[in-house]
């Protein structure tokens, strides 16, 4: 059964997290792997007889919710519901909540998770559609709503805590797995937490990267992120000793900022042929003082492209090798590249190794792909079968060229 915390955050207002450990999941979205596993998590806020609760859970956990829930309020009590983006993963709890409330609740959202509500639920009544900015004041608590459009989906939007500095996520601020702790009070914990909220980022947010950036921004003007006091997303660590961490971490992914020294290499090989170029690349990078990060698809290893995806912000440059597979590219590769060109689309340099039996296409295929997006190409290298003393020196030369657009490691 997954782990449920119920923990009083604050006192005034009396606040209380309501997180569920979700390690049965497997593939979030029922895409990207997820061995780590997530959590969810909502917020009970109680304020002069009013009581707010932020989002909810997953459908599936819809009993354990109204559980924990009832532990901290009867839900009858509720006078508030605040639905910061409709996916399910956060929403999935609430007709189970709103027939327990008696549907007494005023129900906050944009205007398009109204309509969202609508057709996932049939939920109309009682809705209130906000606008941009908009403050209400509930009990002693002025909440500000602000909207973040495609940080995740167009409904998404934030709730800020005026006179206590406390801003409400959702998937804003969060990140996989099920961190041993509610906060980030501890470094270590930090430290292991923060590549699962690029792996996050990346996959659940990164098709829309540029939204990242600029709604990061938009709060920031609005002096909230100089300001706050406590983050509280829908995902994995609360921040209250560094609420701005978060946030940097957030602009940092999205803006693609790289680990000094840092190759991603990915690479199928069916028989060993790609592999032998990706091994004279792989040395010719450690000459020079870089970092092969490596990823390869064997027929001993499937590597998760949700990991490959979480490698990507953080590296200094792609090296890409690829067997010709009935005249296209290696399924796996094709798989990854396409997913790389959608989620983790940034202005780094790429080379291809290409391999094939009788005429390539993949080098050629993956160049073509790789010059319509922001990749910049540096060079395609084709191998025909083994790896002859001529392509060792082709190889050699491609990977110095790559290194040239680099910074000293
Ligand atoms: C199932 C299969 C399909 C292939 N299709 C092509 C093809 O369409 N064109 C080609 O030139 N070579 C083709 N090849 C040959 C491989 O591209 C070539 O042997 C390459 O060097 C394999 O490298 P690897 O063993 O590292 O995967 C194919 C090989 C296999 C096993």
């Amino acid at each position: 059964m997954p782990k449920v915390w119920i923990e009083k955050l604050l006192e005034e207002p009396e606040l209380y997290l309501l997180r569920i450990d979700d390690d049965k999941i497997r593939y979030f979205e029922a895409t990207w792997d997820i061995p780590e596993g997530i959590t969810y998590n909502a917020y009970v806020m109680k304020t002069d007889g009013n009581v707010i609760l932020f989002d909810t859970w997953k459908r599936s956990y819809a009993d354990e919710f109204l559980k924990a829930l009832s532990s901290v309020v009867d839900p009858k009590d509720i006078t508030h519901i605040v639905v910061h983006h409709t996916e399910p993963d956060h929403s999935g709890a609430l007709p189970v909540v709103l027939e327990a409330n008696g549907y007494r609740a005023k129900i906050i959202g944009t205007t398009f998770a109204k309509r969202l509500l609508n057709s996932f639920y049939g939920i109309m009544e009682n809705v209130h559609a906000i606008k941009d900015g908009e403050e209400l004041k509930i009990g002693s608590r002025t909440l500000k709503f602000i909207t973040l459009p495609w940080l995740h989906w167009p409904d998404t939007m934030i709730t800020y805590v005026v006179e206590d500095k406390i801003i409400l996520g959702c998937d804003v601020g969060g990140g996989y797995s099920i961190p041993p702790a509610i906060d980030d009070s501890n470094e270590e914990v930090v430290e292991r937490y923060l590549p699962y909220v690029t792996k996050y980022i990346v996959t659940v947010i990164g098709h829309y990267r540029k939204h990242i950036i600029q709604n990061i921004e938009k709060i920031k003007k609005l002096g909230i992120i100089d300001d706050v006091k406590i983050v509280l997303p829908g995902h994995g660590l609360i921040w209250r000793r560094n609420p701005k961490r978060i946030f940097e971490h957030y602009v940092k992914v999205g803006a693609g900022v790289p680990k000094k020294g840092k190759v991603l290499v990915i690479y199928d090989s069916m028989y060993g042929f790609v592999e032998r170029s990706i091994l004279i690349a792989v040395d010719e990078l450690k000459k020079h003082g870089f970092n092969p990060i490596i990823y390869s698809f064997t027929d001993k290893d499937a590597p998760a492209v949700s990991d490959i995806l979480g490698e990507v912000p953080d590296s200094e440059a792609l090296i890409l090798g690829a067997s010709t597979y009935e005249a296209n590219i290696h399924p796996r590769i094709r798989y990854t590249l396409y997913e790389i060109l959608d989620k983790a689309n940034y202005e780094k340099p790429v080379l291809i190794l290409g391999t094939f039996g009788w005429a390539g296409v993949a080098g050629r295929e993956i160049e073509t792909l790789i010059k319509k997006s922001m990749f910049k190409h540096v060079s395609t290298i084709e191998v025909n079968g083994r790896t002859t003393p001529e392509d060792e020196m082709r190889i050699r030369e491609g990977v110095r060229k790559l290194i040239s657009l680099l910074s000293e490691p």
